[in-house]
């Protein structure tokens, strides 16, 4: 993406302006995008809607202050994110149907809630597509799942991708498989969180302060990650190049084998799996 090639994209309201939401905001307020008609928000309170109500393009509609805000912000929108927690999208579509435009596209990005639930609650004219996003996107290095729903053209599948790609990679799946996605990269990003807070703590309890224990894990995840990205080789191979024969990584690595990671990884991922389906399940 260059300055003189910006991906434009049509007017988009974010509904439920939290976490996520500002995650992709923050790609679509880089140098390269323009948003046509701007980009309009909801969420709960009127102190988090002034944050973002300073944010440049962006206007800010708070619920706590305005009954209507939902309307306001999808009225003329093209591209309508949903972005509320999944227990509360059936009520937010219910609020929303009459004021959608017919070809508007609405995209979720809430976990487990199905296509079906989505079209079964808005009308005919109205497209939706299913995604599955990741924090990163707040650095432009998200990772996207975005599934098709059955009124949506290729057209509308192409404006989502377009969304998602200010933000980083995406990958288009079929939906079957998109709850399968976000166990992996959805939440990866906390798993990776979670390792880098183990072992930092390893690292504490050796005698390390805090402040250096960050520089050790922080660094080497960082460097690890920027090492397989720019080399492009195996993972296994990078492991092997550390791991000297005898050596004392051996050890370790032999540890870590022994407590079979890969089965942890897989009961994990399960479990965020089974969750999902709950989710679809209104649970
Ligand atoms: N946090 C993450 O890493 C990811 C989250 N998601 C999905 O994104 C969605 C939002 O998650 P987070 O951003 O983490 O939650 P969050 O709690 O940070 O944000 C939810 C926002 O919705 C607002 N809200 C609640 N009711 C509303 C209503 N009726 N109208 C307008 N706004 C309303 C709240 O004020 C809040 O700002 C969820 O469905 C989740 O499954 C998807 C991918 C990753
Ligand atoms: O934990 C969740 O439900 C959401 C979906 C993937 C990441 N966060």
């Amino acid at each position: 993406m260059s300055a003189a090639d910006p991906v434009r994209l049509p007017a988009i309201a974010f509904l439920g302006a939290g976490s996520m939401a500002r995650a992709i905001i923050a790609g679509l307020l880089q140098p390269g995008v323009a948003v046509d008609g701007g980009i309009r928000t909801t969420n709960r309170t009127a102190e988090k809607a002034a944050e973002l109500a300073g944010l440049d393009g962006v206007t800010a509609y708070a619920t706590e202050t305005d009954v209507a805000a939902n309307h306001a912000a999808v009225a003329g929108a093209a591209l309508v994110v949903v972005a509320v927690k999944p227990a509360m999208v059936p009520d937010l579509l219910r609020e929303i149907a009459d004021s959608l435009e017919p070809g508007t596209v609405v995209v979720s990005v809430a976990a487990g809630v199905t296509v079906e639930t989505f079209e079964s609650l808005l009308p005919d004219s109205v497209a939706v597509i299913r995604s599955m996003p990741n924090t990163p996107a707040v650095v432009g290095r998200a990772v996207t799942g975005v599934s098709a729903g059955t009124r949506s053209s290729p057209a509308d599948l192409a404006l989502a991708v377009s969304l998602f790609e200010t933000v980083g990679q995406v990958l288009v799946v079929p939906e079957s498989q998109l709850d399968a996605l976000s166990t992996i990269s959805g939440s990866g990003p906390a798993y990776v969180f979670y390792l880098i807070e183990q072992l930092t703590a390893a690292a504490v309890d050796k005698g390390f302060t805090p402040e250096q224990a960050a520089v050790m894990v922080q660094g080497t995840f960082r460097g690890a990650s920027e090492l397989l990205a720019s080399t492009g080789d195996d993972p296994a191979e990078l492991r092997r190049r550390v791991t000297s024969p005898k050596g004392t990584t051996e050890r370790a690595i032999a540890v870590l084998e022994a407590s079979d990671l890969k089965q942890t990884f897989d009961r994990a991922t399960d479990a965020a799996l089974a969750r999902a389906r709950e989710l679809a399940a209104g649970a």
